[in-house]
């Protein structure tokens, strides 16, 4: 499976420099980013080519791997399905508009392409799948994260949001993603609270799902990438791991 990265930044360096066997069967071979230094600097450490015109990483590989910003989803991603190509993304909040994820679907379906969404930086979306086959009645998200990640300077705790997912994606597009992925696997437009700590150095989320299941809190004490706060690591692993699952024969969990 040949794969193409768009957006090379602290995401797209920990796949690269955490994916260097090709035993997989996965050759991460094509890099796009607007900053065309970023992207070199990636094709040079995994032997790949950088493009200047994204065309030219769609025609060439199986599936594109979206870690860039949901404005990039919004620009690229129905090209992509289009085409026929699988997409893994990242920028989960760009799918939070109803209207733009039919639409994507839609393509995916017409094309006979997959849209594949990782867990990211939290944990339980196992479970959510899972408790989706019967009836979810409440989801809430409350992520805390030092004010390096969150880009404030503060000196006390300080709530910067309370309200729902669709509205948090747009105020926070590059920081709570994964309000979108619990909403859109839940199916609700789940409660979130955000809050700035500066008495934490971890991105915490705590996810607390209730069903006909019953109920589950989980609780994640994210490391941030060194590159960018913001990102946790966990997020860049499943992203890795969804990759390498899709050429395994044997899957864990749902
Ligand atoms: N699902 C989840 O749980 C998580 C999702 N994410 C999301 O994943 C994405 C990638 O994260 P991360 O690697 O940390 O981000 P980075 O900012 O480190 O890297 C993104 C790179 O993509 C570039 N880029 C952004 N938009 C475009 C575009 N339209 N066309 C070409 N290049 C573009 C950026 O350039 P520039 O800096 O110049 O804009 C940057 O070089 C982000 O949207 C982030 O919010 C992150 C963590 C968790
Ligand atoms: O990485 C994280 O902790 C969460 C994040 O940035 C996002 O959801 O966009």
């Amino acid at each position: 499976m040949i794969v193409g990265i768009l957006g090379c930044g602290a995401i797209a360096s920990i796949i690269v420099n955490n994916f260097l066997s090709k035993d997989s069967g996965i050759d991460i071979k094509y890099f796009y980013d607007h900053d065309m230094e970023k992207a070199e600097n990636l094709a040079t450490i995994s032997d790949g080519i950088a493009v200047l015109d994204i065309d030219d990483m769609i025609d060439n590989v199986d599936l594109v791997l979206e870690a860039a910003s949901p404005i990039s989803v919004e620009k690229f991603g129905l090209k992509v399905l289009k085409k026929g190509k699988n997409i893994i993304i990242m920028s989960i909040g760009a799918l939070m508009d109803n209207k733009f994820r039919d639409r994507m679907i839609e393509a995916a379906t017409n094309n006979d392409a997959k849209i594949f969404a990782p867990s990211g930086a939290i944990v339980g979306l196992d479970g959510i799948k899972a408790a989706s086959i019967g009836k979810i009645i409440k989801a809430t998200l409350t992520t805390r994260k030092p004010p390096r990640s969150l880009g404030k300077l503060v000196d006390e705790e300080e709530i910067l949001y309370e309200g729902k997912a669709s509205e948090a994606v747009k105020i926070f597009p590059v920081n709570i993603n994964v309000a979108a992925a619990l909403s859109i696997a839940c199916n609700l437009d789940v409660d979130v609270k955000i809050i700035v700590d500066p008495k934490v150095d971890k991105n915490v989320h705590e996810v607390i799902v209730e069903g006909d299941f019953g109920q589950f809190k989980t609780r994640t004490e994210n490391l941030p990438c060194e590159v960018n706060p913001k990102t946790s690591m966990l997020a860049a692993y499943s992203a890795i791991k969804l990759l390498k699952s899709l050429n395994e024969n044997f899957i864990m969990g749902t």
